[in-house]
């Protein structure tokens, strides 16, 4: 597999909690790449949580460190990265994502919502309606996320592990469209 991707890179991308960095270390296990996580990458630069980075400054400037940092890992080679389930919103954003294979990781909100529920390090969902704030955001987000070389479907039963063999499983088909 690391052969047939010549050291493209992959990019994980999908709402928050549909797996994204788990998926991704399993992946990046299997084909011996390295695994990035732009979101790690950001807490790492500025010393703060995404927590703290959203209360302290603000959604804007997570944005943009998002940015920066997304298009600084876009100069390797050889990577898995999970990226934040905003990246897709910036239009600027897919000149580097289009840059390896995107992969979209679309799981029902119901199951989100069960995975994030004693969670508090999502910020966005850190309110009384975390179902509405998560269908609005699939709403405006869902037409971006279409946008990925590869749409992955994962069911309420599906292990990490399955969905990582899937993916890899599919690769080969979409190689052979590009
Ligand atoms: N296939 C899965 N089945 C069950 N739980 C999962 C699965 N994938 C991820 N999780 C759990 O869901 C939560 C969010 O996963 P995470 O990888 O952080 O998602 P993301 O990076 O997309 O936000 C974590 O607690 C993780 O253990
Ligand atoms: O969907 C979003 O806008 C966000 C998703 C989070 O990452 P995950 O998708 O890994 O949860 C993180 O970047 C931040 O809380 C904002
Ligand atoms: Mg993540």
């Amino acid at each position: 597999m690391t052969n047939l991707l010549k050291g493209v890179n992959l990019y994980l991308i999908g709402m928050m909690g549909v797996g994204k960095t788990t998926v991704g270390k399993l992946l990046a296990q299997e084909i011996g790449y390295r695994f990035v996580d732009t979101d790690e990458i950001i807490v790492k630069a500025a010393g703060k949580s995404i927590n703290e980075i959203f209360t302290e400054h603000s959604e804007d400037d997570f944005r943009q460190l998002e940015s920066d940092v997304l298009a600084q890992v876009c100069a390797y080679t050889k990577l898995i990265v999970a990226t934040g389930g905003g990246i897709v919103m910036e239009q600027q954003n897919w000149g580097y994502l289009h840059h390896g294979l995107v992969v979209w990781l679309d799981v029902p909100i119901q199951i989100i919502l069960e995975r994030l529920a004693e969670d508090n390090t999502r910020p966005l969902l850190q309110n009384a309606d975390p179902q509405g704030k998560l269908r609005s955001l699939l709403e405006q987000r869902q037409h971006k996320y279409s946008q990925a070389d590869l749409h992955i479907t994962i069911t309420a039963t599906e292990t990490p592990a399955e969905i990582a063999t899937r993916i890899l499983a599919t690769i080969p088909s979409i190689l052979k469209k590009q």
